[in-house]
């Protein structure tokens, strides 16, 4: 059975990256994703806008929507202070093999917990279940049609707290026409737009910062 890309990804990064070091992972990913085959992390560039939300929220409690294989859980992960962990959700259970031995190797393991299976069914069991009670940080990088659906749930399910940050990727490629609306027309989210470009491509994208505002 020939090998998946994800797979491919994975074992670039086992035979090139320095375990424990996250830093050469994401470099190593960024590096075959780039030269080799093109995949759907969300890469150095928008990384750097991703990293830069992070350490201004300074998270306790992070969640990510769409683990894939892991290249942006290692990235928020790095930057967590000590105690601080981030929720990760991924209904696939071949990306979320792969992303695990990720997570792993980068050695961030300790700070990230991994919930296999799709997010209308996770998002609901987060407070009981996985003892959270707000969010201070969301990243949402899955089906672009469920940033809405899911950006309601958490509200109906109390999980988000004034200032709590919602970062999205893919705001203009492959776009989120119907997030947008929502959350620019929403009174309760204040909106900053962050353009950049599409993973490894010349192509135009942006994300999307959302503060709720309780
Ligand atoms: C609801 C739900 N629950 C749990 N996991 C979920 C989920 N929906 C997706 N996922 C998981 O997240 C991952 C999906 C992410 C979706 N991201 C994308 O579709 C995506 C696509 C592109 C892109 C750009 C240009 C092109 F020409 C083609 C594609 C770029 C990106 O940065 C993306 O995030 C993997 C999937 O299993
Ligand atoms: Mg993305």
């Amino acid at each position: 059975m020939n090998q998946s890309k994800e797979q491919r990804i994975l074992n670039f990064v086992l035979q090139n990256a320095v375990r424990g070091d996250p830093c050469s992972v994401l470099d190593t990913i960024d590096k075959y994703c780039s030269q080799k085959e093109w995949a759907m992390n969300v890469g150095d560039e928008k990384g750097l806008i991703l990293d830069k939300t992070v350490e201004e929220v300074n998270p306790s409690v992070a969640l990510e929507l769409g683990t894939y294989c892991g290249y942006s859980a290692v990235r928020i992960a790095r930057l967590l202070k000590a105690g601080a962990y981030l929720l990760t959700v991924e209904f696939n259970p071949e990306f979320a093999a792969i992303a695990k031995q990720m997570i792993e190797f980068a050695g961030v393991q300790d700070k990230v917990k991994l919930l296999e299976g799709p997010s209308e069914e996770i998002i609901p069991q987060l407070k009981k279940k996985y003892e959270v009670d707000t969010l201070d940080f969301v990243f949402l990088d899955h089906w672009k049609d469920r940033y809405t659906p899911d950006t309601i749930l958490l509200q109906e399910c109390n999980l988000l707290r004034k200032g709590s940050v919602l970062l999205a990727d893919n705001i203009i490629f492959p776009g989120a026409p119907e997030f947008l609306n929502y959350i620019r027309n929403n009174p309760h989210f204040q909106c900053t737009n962050y353009p950049s470009h599409l993973e490894y491509m010349k192509v135009g994208d942006a994300m999307e910062k959302a503060v709720f505002l309780g």
